[in-house]
């Protein structure tokens, strides 16, 4: 199928490091050893189970951590405590991937020198909100919710998550799990939950109301994006500054450092093209990692440096247009973590987002030749086609091989046909 897109490095890692929990294998190894195995996860697994079973560590030690390279060396100084001032300061008296891998394409890696020696150029951390601005799509605002409703909502999703489950996908005819833990919410009050939502092809199994922490700090979030928003260009089909509102939310917990998500860019079909996504964190810091995609460039994942940006407890960063379309996102397999004095060495994420009214079922939407869900992608890598939005069947079980290119109306919602 000509539009669909390879797997990245990131992702064969995040599968490998789910394969491998057992053997507590730092990202570093675990490059090391995709790259010992030409790019093959399942010859990186083998390889891996005969040292390891040959050699148990026998000290547990770990390699001393590598010195990061930081943006600090760009523009000099470490980074300030005093970050800024709280976002939540703008609300007054308010009471607020799934992105599996497509396995069958992983195994289709070949590798040149040139790449292998990019893999190991580092990426650049950025920590401070001001630094990020100029580098990518993206705000950063700190200490972003009163620390009370922080609290109250990082307790409140943490017994939530005791019932979130991860991603099933099929690996070399097995069922392999995410190595992380997720669950989608409706705003509360949305006559979603039987809406009928798909994910690679499924219908979502466990929809679930937004709990009340999770309505509260709604406002806050609404507020600050329609802010920036307002500060910002209006790109084509975006929502309009003061109306975006999230109605949804995918929630993500990473129970220690080896839990991950691999890169990918967020699925669009309820979204639609050039949507914003933004993403508050709770508990222990964690790198994302972002890297622009470079269309025509074979391997493209890698053609751009990485970014790795800080986001610690508390923190909203917003995903802006074209960071959808244009960059691929991860949470990285971390080395060390700082405890955190409610969830320890987890940490919880929560997506909010804007379903559109012409994109949702079950009058809206696109379904494919075959009845599923078709999926709303942007071309990424093929060079002529890069930018273009498509419709295609996200079938994994029986693909019909249905393609469309999407149009849109000038507002961004779906053109009815
Ligand atoms: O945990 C994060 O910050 C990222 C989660 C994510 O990429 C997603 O839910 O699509
Ligand atoms: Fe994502």
């Amino acid at each position: 199928m000509e539009y669909v897109e390879e797997e990245d490095t990131d992702t064969k890692l995040a599968i490998l490091a789910s394969i491998l929990t057992e053997t507590s294998t730092s990202p570093e190894e675990l490059l090391e050893l995709l790259l010992q195995a030409d790019g093959s996860v399942e010859k990186a697994v083998e390889n891996h189970l005969d040292k390891y079973i040959g050699q148990p560590s026998a000290t547990g030690k770990r390699k001393p951590l590598e010195k990061q390279n930081s943006i600090m060396d760009h523009f000099g100084g470490p980074p300030s405590p005093k970050r800024l001032k709280a976002s939540s300061e703008l609300v007054s008296g308010a009471s607020g991937s799934f992105d599996g891998p497509d396995v069958a394409s992983m195994l289709k890696w070949t590798e040149s020198a040139e790449r292998k020696k990019r893999e190991f150029e580092k990426p650049l951390h950025v920590y401070l909100p001001e630094h990020l601005e100029s580098l990518a799509p993206c705000t950063l605002h700190l200490n972003f919710l009163p620390p009370d409703l922080a609290k109250r909502l990082t307790q409140r999703l943490l017994d939530e998550s005791k019932t979130w489950k991860s991603n099933q996908f099929r690996l070399f005819d097995k069922t392999v799990s995410s190595p992380h833990t997720t669950c989608f919410y409706v705003e509360d009050g949305k006559d979603w939950v039987s809406g009928g939502f798909s994910y690679n092809g499924k219908p979502l199994p466990d929809v679930r109301m937004f709990p009340p922490e999770l309505m509260e700090a709604k406002p806050y979030v609404t507020l600050l994006v329609n802010k920036i928003l307002s500060e910002r260009e209006r790109m084509r089909y975006q929502i309009p500054a003061g109306e975006w509102e999230p109605n949804v939310a995918f929630t993500n917990l990473y129970a220690g450092a080896h839990q991950s998500v691999g890169a990918h860019a967020d699925q669009l079909t309820y979204l639609g093209p050039h949507c914003v996504i933004a993403s508050l964190s709770l508990g222990v810091e964690r790198e994302f990692r972002i890297r622009k995609t470079t269309p025509g460039v074979k391997n493209a994942d890698s053609a751009a440096r990485a970014l790795s940006i800080h986001l610690p407890d508390n923190s909203l960063l917003i995903m802006h247009p074209p960071m959808q379309e244009t960059y691929k996102h991860s949470i990285h397999p971390a080395r060390t973590l700082t405890p955190h004095p409610i969830i320890g060495t987890s940490r919880i994420n929560i997506t909010y987002r804007m379903y559109r009214k012409s994109y949702v079922p079950p009058d809206g939407g696109k379904k494919c030749r075959c009845g599923v869900t078709a999926v709303l992608k942007t071309v990424m890598k093929q060079e002529k086609n890069a930018g273009r939005w498509c419709w295609m069947c996200d079938n994994r079980e029986k693909p019909c091989g249905f393609f469309e290119w999407a149009e849109f109306e000038e507002s961004g919602e779906l053109k009815a046909r």
